[in-house]
C-alpha cells in the first residue's frame, strides 16, 4: 500500500542521492550505515523505555531503505550484491527494533505484550521469507497487506506515540500488528500455492 508513495518519496530524496553519489557513497555503505543506525536507535533507547527518541532514531534511519535504491538507480540501476545486502540487513533491522521492545517489556514484567512483540518478529519474517523463496523459485510474491513499509510505520507510530504517554496505543498497534502480519504470511502462501497447483 504504501509503495505507492513510492515516487514522491524517491522525487524527496533525489536531491540527497545526487549530492551521495558526487561524492561517491556506495548504496552498499548507506544499506549498512542505516542498518546500524536503526539496530542503535533500537537497542540502545527501546530496553531503557525511550520509546518516542528511539522511534525517532529508527525512523530517521530506516529510510535509509528507500535511500540506498535511489542512489543504486542513480548510479546505473544497483547490483545483485546490492539487492542481496539490502533484503537480507532489512531482517537484521526488523529483529533489532523487535527485540528492543521485547526487551522493555520483559524489564517492565509485561509478559504478554513480550510475545506479542515476538509473534511481530516471527511473523515479518515469515512474511519476507515466503516472498524471497517464492522469487528464487522464479514465481511472483508481491502482495500482501502489511509489507515491511506498512509493519514499520505500525510499529513506529505505536511505539512513538506510547512514548508519548497515550495510553495503550502501542498493545494495540502490536496486537493489530500481529494479526495483520500473519494474514499477510497468509496472502503470500495462498498466492505461491495458485501459481503451483494446476487449475
Ligand atoms: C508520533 C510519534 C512519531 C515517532 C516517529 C515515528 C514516525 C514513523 C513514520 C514513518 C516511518 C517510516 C516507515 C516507512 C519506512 C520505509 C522503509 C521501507 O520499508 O522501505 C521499503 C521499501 C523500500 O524497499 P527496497 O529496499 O526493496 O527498495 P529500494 O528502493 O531500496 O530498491 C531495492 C533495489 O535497489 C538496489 N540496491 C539497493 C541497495 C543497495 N545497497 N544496492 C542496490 O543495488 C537493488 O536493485 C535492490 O533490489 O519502500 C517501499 O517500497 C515503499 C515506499 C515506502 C514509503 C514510506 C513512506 C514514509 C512516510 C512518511 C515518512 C515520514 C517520516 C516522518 C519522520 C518523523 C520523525 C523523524
Ligand atoms: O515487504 P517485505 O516482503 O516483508 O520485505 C521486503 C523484502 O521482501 C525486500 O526484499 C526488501 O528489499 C524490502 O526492503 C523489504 O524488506
Ligand atoms: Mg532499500
Ligand atoms: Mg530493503
Amino acid at each position: 500500500m504504501l509503495k505507492l508513495l513510492r515516487p514522491a518519496v524517491t522525487r524527496v530524496l533525489t536531491p540527497l542521492g545526487r549530492a551521495l553519489a558526487r561524492r561517491g557513497i556506495s548504496p552498499n555503505v548507506i544499506t549498512v550505515l542505516g542498518t546500524l543506525g536503526v539496530a542503535a536507535g533500537a537497542l540502545v533507547f527501546y530496553p531503557r523505555g525511550q520509546l518516542f527518541l528511539g522511534s525517532v532514531v529508527i525512523t530517521v534511519f530506516v529510510l535509509s531503505d528507500l535511500l540506498d535504491g535511489v542512489l543504486a538507480r542513480m548510479l546505473g540501476g544497483g547490483s545483485t550484491w546490492g539487492a542481496f545486502l539490502d533484503s537480507t540487513l532489512d531482517r537484521v533491522g526488523d529483529a533489532a527494533i523487535f527485540s528492543g521492545l521485547i526487551l522493555w517489556f520483559m524489564s517492565t514484567g509485561e509478559t504478554v505484550l513480550a510475545a506479542v512483540a515476538l509473534f511481530c518478529l516471527v511473523a515479518g519474517a515469515v512474511v519476507s521469507y515466503a516472498k524471497a523463496r517464492a522469487e528464487g523459485l522464479g514465481l511472483t510474491c508481491d502482495v500482501g497487506l502489511a509489507e515491511r513499509s506498512e509493519r514499520l510505520l505500525v510499529v513506529l507510530v505505536a511505539a512513538g506515540l506510547g512514548g508519548l504517554g497515550v495510553p495503550y496505543i502501542l498493545a494495540v498497534g502490536l496486537w493489530l500488528l500481529a494479526a495483520a502480519s500473519a494474514f499477510t504470511a497468509g496472502q503470500r502462501i495462498v498466492h505461491v500455492y495458485r501459481q503451483t497447483v494446476p487449475t
